[in-house]
């Protein structure tokens, strides 16, 4: 090829060789020291993951794939350094964006009194767009920076502040359902709207979104129906919203069981229903694609009534911690059939990171153990219990395995998309994180000499940070990397 040739070239895939991790389901992680991922850069997706045994085999590999896409000046290689590796991107299943402003105070009250001391007059001010777009910026710059390459946001109920935040979703390039927040009873007067407004709003949004999309390959962000909770929305209103999702195919996101004191108003308002659950069942939105967040306190009955629905759960555990709301638990979930994916809640949670969300599973799982072993010393049943890490099979700690699936493959099943993300499994898209667990500026996580693969993992979940995510890539596309 001559020289000018070779310049005109234009880099078609990329290759990352290094560690490689991912989880291949809930209960396997693959960890893979010499593996590569090839990139095809037009589509965005994984057409080829290699999983090697040593140095050498991984070079002759990379030779080869690169004659196959083409040559040299096709092919662009990353080799990944000694300590960092390469992992599918965090989705957050549950975040309101517009709560950003607010997070880290207002954690001395229960949820109730907290919505309407913190929430409401926060969310009110979102009727300003400029106030919105700059609460905004500031947001999603954030989540990118922390490592989510997918987000489920609640915004506000005002329309044009929801399209100023899918305008920075889709110039950062991330990934997101956006959905602007429907309330048309139980909410103060200046933050509240007509069901009819309600609706019509809602349309106007959703056509906003549908009608902008400029990505090329299907679009990065989809509209997600939202009705705030039950609390605050009407029956009509209900059926309304769930006529939408019919009509444009759409998504549905909302709370569920949450608090206590929650769960006996709502129910409270629906004495024709059954639940909690069944509220939302009677006004149609549960089906596959909708996803419910917190469900702390729900009863058998419904948790079998969301499976029967194909309904995903955000279990967010920061949140359910800082505005004591109770803590769910996940293997419970799970043994009920449920997809479960990891929600920061912002600003009831105090942290928009997925893997403070990992640690703060890790710490709810623990708390059924503790409380368990509790129950046991009461009775005087099990003295000693305590040596023991574990009740039952069925009352154990999350692994870091278990803890990096909810953080990605967990949360795509959650969301109905886990045969396009979650993992690096040949013909998803390349949303992923180079992960550096010796940055320069980050002391925190000391590795020892020759420190094996899972303790630095588990150091990464643990200790890790923002400082520890080198880049951020979504459907091919680098997102963001860091300047140090
Ligand atoms: O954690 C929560 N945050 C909220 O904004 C909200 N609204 C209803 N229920 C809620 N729970």
């Amino acid at each position: 090829m001559a020289k000018s040739d070779l310049l005109a070239a234009e880099v078609t895939h990329r290759l990352f060789v290094g560690c490689v991790v991912h989880p291949a389901s809930r209960t396997q992680l693959d960890v893979d020291p010499y593996a590569i991922v090839a990139v095809d850069l037009q589509s965005g997706c994984i057409t080829a993951r290699e999983v090697l045994t040593n140095e050498a085999e991984a070079a002759a590999v990379v030779t080869g794939l690169t004659i196959r896409y083409g040559g040299p000046a096709r092919v662009s290689v990353t080799q990944l350094g000694p300590h960092q590796f390469l992992l599918p991107g965090f989705i957050d299943t549950h975040v309101h964006a517009s709560q950003f402003g607010y997070m880290g105070s207002g954690y001395d009250l229960p949820l109730l009194d907290w919505l309407s001391t913190h929430t409401f007059p926060e969310e009110a001010r979102f009727a300003d767009p400029a106030y919105a777009a700059g609460v905004y910026e500031a947001a999603v710059a954030t989540y990118i920076r922390y490592g989510t390459t997918t987000a489920v946001y609640f915004a506000t109920i005002h329309t044009d502040s929801c399209c100023a935040l899918v305008d920075i979703v889709r110039r950062r390039g991330q990934r997101a359902w956006v959905g602007k927040v429907n309330m048309d009873r139980n909410s103060p007067d200046t933050y509240v709207e007509t069901t009819e407004e309600s609706l019509r709003e809602t349309e106007r949004f959703v056509e906003y979104v549908l009608g902008n999309d400029q990505a090329s390959g299907p679009p990065l962000i989809t509209p997600v129906i939202t009705p705030r909770f039950v609390g605050s929305c009407s029956a009509p209103l209900m059926q309304g919203l769930a006529g939408l999702a019919d009509r444009y195919d759409l998504p549905i996101q909302s709370h569920l069981s949450e608090n206590r004191a929650e769960v006996t108003w709502t129910e409270s308002l629906h004495p024709e229903c059954a639940s909690y659950t069944d509220i939302y069942a009677t006004y149609g939105l549960l089906r596959p694609r909708s996803i419910m967040a917190h469900c702390v306190h729900p009863q058998d009955t419904e948790l079998r009534q969301l499976q029967k629905h194909g309904v995903g759960v955000a279990h967010c555990p920061n949140s359910n911690f800082s505005l004591i709301s109770g803590v769910a638990d996940v293997r419970r979930l799970w043994r009920h059939g449920l997809a479960v994916g990891l929600g920061t809640d912002v600003a009831g949670g105090c942290s928009p990171s997925v893997i403070d969300a990992m640690r703060h599973a890790s710490l709810a799982a623990k708390v059924h153990i503790i409380k368990q072993h509790q129950e046991a010393v009461d009775d005087e049943a099990c003295a000693g219990c305590n040596t023991k890490n574990t009740i039952n099979d069925e009352v154990t700690p999350l692994t870091a395995g278990e803890l990096l699936y909810l953080a990605t493959l967990g949360g795509a099943e959650a969301m109905g998309l886990a045969t396009e993300l979650g993992n690096f499994d040949v013909g998803k898209s390349f949303d992923a994180l180079v992960c550096d667990l010796q940055p320069r500026d980050s002391p925190v996580v000391h590795l020892r000499p020759d420190e094996a693969w899972a303790t630095k993992l588990e150091k990464f979940i643990f200790l890790g940070d923002d400082r520890n995510i080198r880049q951020v890539f979504v459907r091919g596309r680098k997102i963001h990397a860091r300047g140090v």
